[in-house]
């Protein structure tokens, strides 16, 4: 029985969701899910916008079949060869065997990585702005190589004025029926796990996503149709300024995330000092997170959210605690940049947490770091209030600045 949604009068969504998978690609936790997005349309000459993962590719199948009927499909186009999209692409082929195959030279490349079919006698190679008729639609091809993998491009369909962007735009969570941004609340349901998933994914290729947003900002955008997540038909302006602020590696807010590390509660009492002085001098939606608690994920995606930072943790065997390190490196392989930051270090002997933080955020890109740490020998005492006070003036100046 095939499950679909009508997107234009000849333009389908074919995907589906998995709901069972607690890791996207083995790393990052999706208790909502995930969805993978494929499009079918139906014109003289049949298109079918890339496959779907292993997971969900019985539903897929019955999907095509459903909508085809003895009808073949005569062009898959592989806008990005990741196997959530692609892992189907030699059972479509053998399913359908006069379906040529349309990508860029780097797709057909990586398709012969993957598969051991003959790819080269069904392959059509096309090159940025190369268009192809189906009849009554055109389609025209846009290489955004990075935004996820080399060969990513996105297609542009000038009949329906739908761009489907491959990995771009794409959220994780399971599509619940209701596929249209206009069918749900993404702001209040959404956006959390859209920012995770750009910021983890994507996050690291800022400058590629610039390139792309050039593009699209030259084609006229009815309908953005993404490999993951819903499908934007209103307001697509809303999410391209998203991708905007992201990719200049911009923050949402102006605000605090105290990220801490605590074995037995005594940072975790000083940030706690620190949070409740930073509220009643005004400061809002402070968020504080203890990263033991805290998927990473989340972590890097706030980090991207927040304009301030306040990085707390004890020292652990000579270095800063393990989790600390990890959350930061972390950081560092996303390309994290233009924040300001504060440390708070801990330890009871030799302290050298803040050394060590510092040190992996001195790689990063334009961070403001306050010169001075506030290190905490064990606990924090009466005696240390003013320096913690001065810290929260310091956060204070700053956030006034970056408000004038
Ligand atoms: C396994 C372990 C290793 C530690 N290594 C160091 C160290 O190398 N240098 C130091 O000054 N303190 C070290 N400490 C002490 C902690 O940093 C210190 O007790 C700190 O106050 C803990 O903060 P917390 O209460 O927020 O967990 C270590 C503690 C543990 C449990």
């Amino acid at each position: 029985m095939k499950c679909v949604r009508k997107v234009t009068e000849d333009i389908f969504w074919v995907g589906a969701s998995d709901r069972r998978l607690a890791l996207f690609e083995n790393i990052f936790p999706i208790p909502r899910g995930v969805s993978y997005n494929a499009y079918l349309l139906l014109d003289e000459k049949n298109v079918l916008f890339d496959t779907v993962d292993f997971a969900v590719s019985r539903q897929f199948i019955e999907n095509l079949k459903g909508l085809l009927g003895e009808k073949t499909i005569d062009y898959l186009i592989v806008n990005h060869m990741e196997p959530d999209h692609g892992a189907t692409l030699q059972e479509i082929a053998s399913i359908y065997p006069d379906m040529k195959i349309v990508g860029n030279a780097k797709t057909v490349q990586m398709i012969k990585q993957f598969f051991d079919f003959d790819i080269d006698s069904r392959s059509v190679v096309i090159k940025e702005a190369d268009t192809l008729s189906t009849g009554k639609h055109t389609l025209q091809f846009y290489m955004a190589p990075m935004v996820h993998w080399p060969e990513v491009m996105v297609t542009y369909d000038m009949e329906s004025k739908i761009l489907f962007s491959a990995d771009a735009f794409g959220t994780f969570g399971a599509l619940n029926g209701n596929i249209f941004n206009d069918e749900i609340l993404f702001e209040q349901d959404w956006m959390d796990d859209a920012r995770r998933y750009y910021m983890n994914i994507v996050g690291k290729y800022g400058a590629q996503v610039q390139a792309l947003l050039k593009k699209a900002a030259n084609l006229d955008i009815a309908i953005i149709c993404p490999l993951h997540g819903p499908v934007w038909r209103s307001n697509v302006e809303y999410f391209i300024n998203k991708y905007d602020q992201w990719s200049r590696y911009e923050p949402e807010e102006n605000t605090v995330m105290i990220a801490y590390a605590s074995m037995y509660g005594d940072t975790e009492q000083a940030v706690n000092i620190l949070a409740a002085e930073l509220a009643e001098e005004g400061v809002k939606n402070i968020r504080m997170y203890d990263i033991s608690n805290t998927d990473v994920s989340e972590l890097v995606s706030e980090a991207f959210r927040c304009s301030h930072l306040v990085l707390a943790a004890p020292t652990y065997n000579g270095g800063v605690y393990p989790v600390m390190e990890t959350f930061l490196l972390d950081l560092k392989a996303h390309n994290f940049q233009n924040r300001t930051v504060a440390l708070i270090e801990n330890g009871s002997w030799a302290p050298a947490a803040y050394k060590n933080m510092k040190q992996i955020l001195e790689e990063m890109k334009n961070i403001e770091m306050f010169e001075k740490p506030l290190s905490i020998k064990s606990a924090l005492k009466e005696s240390q209030m003013d320096e913690l006070v001065d810290l929260k003036n310091r956060i204070l100046v700053s956030l006034k600045g970056n408000n004038e």
